[in-house]
């Protein structure tokens, strides 16, 4: 079998230099946690002057006081942080930003939230606002809550995770929390009930959206697009009613994408667009080469993983330096079968007091397999093992006892694991009785995986897939793919819901709709791409015109 057609991409930035960071600028705000100006405003009588440590790289001293321990870890803002601070920390205007994995997007929305404390006129917070964060899935809500339950509860902000996991049915539940972290499928079940709970709709003040690039999602994206709209569509009715409400402010942050003007026309206001900044790969902290390898296989799924298994070892020696590898496995009994055939082909030297080390860690693991391909340097993490079981093998991946950690891609999402390099084996998983491949997402998760800032300059990710689908990944890995809409094949179902509940409520509101989804946005640019090659660029007549023809049954 011929295999292995390869395609790099690497990037160029360097590890960023601090020198002698400059203590001596006062603090803006002397430490105060709010600032006199109103809710939403711009506020720039209390922007301080920028206080720089190094070519453009903004202090953490530039804080007030009370926000600066929750960045403690770092030694100050990064690229990517310093060039966005202005707008998201000193405006309140929607902002989008896509930026490599790993560039540090998390800070960006702390800071916003910030922006949002700041700008309340009290030192004593009561529960009139609401941020809502939206991520993808569950876990990465989860890792989010675990990290700013803990830093937003020193400023008596509470945080509460809403996921299908969770048991909150209902949108009373959340007038206790602050900061509300959930799913675009549960919000949306959420916010179906918005009628019942207006006065806590209105309280919604941030929206912050994560992975935004799910839009491109067929299963996923309408969702997205929808509930995002009915939130423009009930503060529009709402201001109609109280013009001194302040504005609702969405943040979205996405991997590297090459419309995200589209994004920010989307997410604007009826003004003017959202601004937006679109990073290169080049301000990555570490440097990225991202591998496609192609292998020709005349079998799929099961058969075409089990061939893969076979060509691990020739990729873990090409690209790992002898560095932490992490490879994703499509199924959880994928992860045990590749690490077995591995555990063949491969072996590891350890120091005697690694190996004393790992011989303690390997007494512990109950999983008899698992315990027995630990001792020879190769681990296994799934959901089917013990907690014990994977916390000891976590420990051990990050202690360098075990050089290559096989894990199915629940890992990318949950588990905070950087390695050296990440190999995806197979870009399909097997769900919901069949293999599937996995989106884009998922594909970005387990390759922002790769790069341990404390310790690499350089990291590498491999997809190995079929010879057939290289390029679709190539395009992915280089961020030249365009994020779609996918709304207009579920057109119907999603405007009759809003009618249903009452968001929309006759032709002119329909229309207003339309125009508040990122279809309406992508459809004037490519009309025929979305079957409306009839369709004007821009016309919100003809469109109207086309929403009156929808037989009454449909709206
Ligand atoms: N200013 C900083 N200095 C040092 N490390 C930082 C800084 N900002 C963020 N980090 C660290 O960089 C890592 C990546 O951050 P983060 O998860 O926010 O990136 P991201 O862009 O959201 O990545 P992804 O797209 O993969 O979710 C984290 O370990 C975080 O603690």
């Amino acid at each position: 079998m011929a295999d292995s057609q390869e395609t790099a991409f690497s990037d160029h930035s360097g590890p960023i230099s601090l020198d002698g960071e400059d203590d001596t600028t006062p603090a803006p705000e002397n430490g105060r946690l709010f600032s006199s100006a109103t809710v939403g405003s711009d506020f720039p009588h209390v922007r301080p002057r920028p206080l720089y440590v190094d070519s453009g790289l903004r202090s953490i001293q530039e804080l007030p006081e009370a926000y600066r321990s929750m960045f403690k870890d770092y030694p100050c803002f990064n690229r990517v942080q310093s060039m966005v601070m202005d707008d998201v920390l000193y405006s309140a205007e929607p902002l989008v930003v896509t930026a490599p994995t790993g560039s540090g997007k998390t800070v960006l929305f702390e800071l916003a939230i910030i922006q949002l404390l700041m700008s309340y006129e009290k030192a004593s917070i009561n529960n009139d606002f609401k941020i809502v964060y939206m991520a993808p899935v569950k876990a990465l809500c989860s890792e989010k809550l675990h990290d700013w339950a803990r830093k937003f509860s020193r400023l008596n902000i509470n945080c509460i995770e809403v996921t299908g996991d969770s048991d909150v049915a209902d949108l009373n539940h959340l007038n206790r929390h602050h900061i509300v972290l959930t799913t675009p499928e549960k919000w949306d079940s959420l916010t179906r009930r918005w009628r019942d709970h207006s006065a806590l709709m209105k309280t919604v003040r941030l929206f912050l959206i994560d992975e935004v690039h799910i839009l491109n999602e067929e299963s996923r994206g309408p969702t997205l697009e929808a509930v995002v709209s009915r939130m423009k569509m009930l503060q529009q009715q709402q201001r109609s009613d109280n013009h001194s409400l302040p504005t609702l402010r969405f943040i979205a942050v996405s991997a590297t994408i090459p419309n995200v003007e589209d994004l920010a026309q989307w997410l604007g206001t009826h003004e003017k667009p959202a601004k937006y900044f679109r990073m290169e790969e080049s301000m990555r902290p570490v440097q990225l080469k991202k591998v496609v390898k192609g292998y020709d296989s005349n079998f799929g799924g099961f058969m075409f993983d089990v061939h893969l298994s076979y060509k691990l070892k020739q990729v873990i020696s090409q690209y790992s330096d002898g560095k932490p590898t992490l490879v994703f496995c499509s199924t959880r009994k994928s992860v045990l079968a590749t690490a077995q055939v591995l555990s063949k082909m491969i072996t590891f030297s350890f120091t005697d007091s690694q190996k004393e080390a790992l011989a303690r860690i390997c007494s512990q693991i109950v999983d008899n397999k698992i315990r027995e391909l630990a001792k020879v340097g190769i681990g296994c993490h799934h959901a089917g093992l013990t907690m014990t079981d994977r916390n000891l093998l976590e420990t051990a991946f990050r202690d360098s006892l075990i050089p290559v950690l096989m894990a199915t891609s629940t890992l990318a999402m949950g588990v905070n694991l950087p390695a050296h390099l990440v190999v995806i084996k197979s870009t399909q998983y097997y769900g919901n009785g069949g293999y599937q491949d996995y989106s884009d997402s998922q594909l970005l998760q387990m390759i922002g995986r790769a790069g341990r800032p404390q310790f690499d300059t350089s990291a590498v990710a491999v997809i190995m897939t079929k010879s057939s689908c290289e390029q679709k990944y190539v395009r992915l890995t280089a961020g030249t793919e365009p994020i779609q809409s996918s709304l207009h094949r579920h057109l119907v179902e999603y405007l009759n819901a809003e009618v249903v509940l009452g968001t929309v409520r006759d032709i002119p509101g329909a229309v207003d709709w339309m125009r508040s989804t990122f279809l309406f946005v992508r459809a004037n640019r490519h009309p025929k791409q979305y079957g409306l090659s009839d369709l004007c660029a821009g016309s919100a007549v003809k469109i109207n015109a086309k929403l009156q023809v929808l037989r009454p049954g449909q709206v």
